[in-house]
């Protein structure tokens, strides 16, 4: 199998009290503010100008598999910014922008935007915030999208979520979503999740051989969803402490 298996599962079964209740408990009630900036520094260099190095994730997952979701709750917990690619071009219809009517057609048909665009947008968003960690939703969405940004940005994510979910399961959640999207309907779903098993499993199998993927079962109530997520976020701290200490040993000598 290709999938990454994380070691983590063990810090999800018992769940009394909860995950993130222990996590609040050590770490104090805004538990992302215990990840200082410096913790979530890596390399020199940085994404979009010289000293900066944000933390970039990945959340990826079929339509309806509950990405958006978990994002809102992984911004109140470690106060990530959430940019949804889907959100963003949404955007540039409703601006009326020239590449509007375009990317109304192709949401609406079900494919997908061309990479330059959305690249674009995704890099004026990172570029326009005061933030140094970001949730990457519904990007890569194809090899051609992974390609584009590791062309333009020059480094990989930190790492990449993927929500794995039956397709009766995503058909059923985005008939229901309510929120008036032009692509919540039958026809367009089918063509999604075709595009999904075509252009995106390319993508999250790339990551799973580069041991960047955490595959985490999206069914379930969202809050054991959220308590599947917990862990791998978790485990940022030790990790990155690790690199600062290795850092400051290096500095001393
Ligand atoms: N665990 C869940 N169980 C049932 N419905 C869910 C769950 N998570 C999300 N949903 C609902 O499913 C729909 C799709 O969720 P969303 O987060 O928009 O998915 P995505 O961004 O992956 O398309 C929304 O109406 C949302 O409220
Ligand atoms: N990287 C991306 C992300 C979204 N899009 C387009 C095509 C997608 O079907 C729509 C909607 O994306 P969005 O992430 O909002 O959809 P879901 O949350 O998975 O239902 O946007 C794209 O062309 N390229
Ligand atoms: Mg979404």
């Amino acid at each position: 199998m290709w999938w990454r298996v994380t070691s983590l599962s063990q810090l999800v079964s018992s769940s009394k009290p909860s995950l993130l209740n222990q996590m609040r408990a050590a770490y104090g009630l805004k538990l992302w503010q215990a990840f200082s900036t410096e913790d979530f520094k890596r390399a020199e260099g940085g994404l979009c100008h010289p000293g900066r190095t944000p933390v970039t994730t990945f959340v990826l997952g079929g339509p309806g598999s509950g990405k958006g979701t978990q994002c809102t709750k992984i911004v109140e917990t470690f106060g990530f910014t959430h940019l949804s690619a889907g959100d963003l071009l949404r955007k540039e219809i409703s601006s009326n922008t020239e590449n509007g009517a375009m990317i109304l057609n192709t949401i609406k048909e079900g494919k997908i935007v061309p990479s330059e665009v959305t690249v674009k947008l995704i890099l004026k968003a990172i570029e326009s915030s005061e933030n140094d960690r970001f949730l990457i939703d519904g990007f890569p969405r194809s090899e051609e999208n992974r390609v584009a940004y590791e062309r333009v940005v020059g480094t990989e994510p930190d790492f990449v979520l993927f929500f794995d979910c039956p397709e009766e399961e995503m058909v059923k959640r985005v008939l229901n979503r309510n929120q008036g999207r032009i692509d919540d309907n039958i026809d367009t779903v089918k063509e999604r999740l075709r595009v999904f098993t075509a252009l995106n499993l390319p993508v999250i199998k790339y990551y799973s051989g580069k041991g960047k993927l955490y595959k985490i079962d999206a069914i379930g109530t969202e809050d054991e969803i959220f308590e599947r997520v917990l862990p791998v976020f978790a485990a940022l701290r030790p990790k990155t402490c690790n690199n600062i200490l290795q850092k400051q040993a290096i500095n001393e000598k």
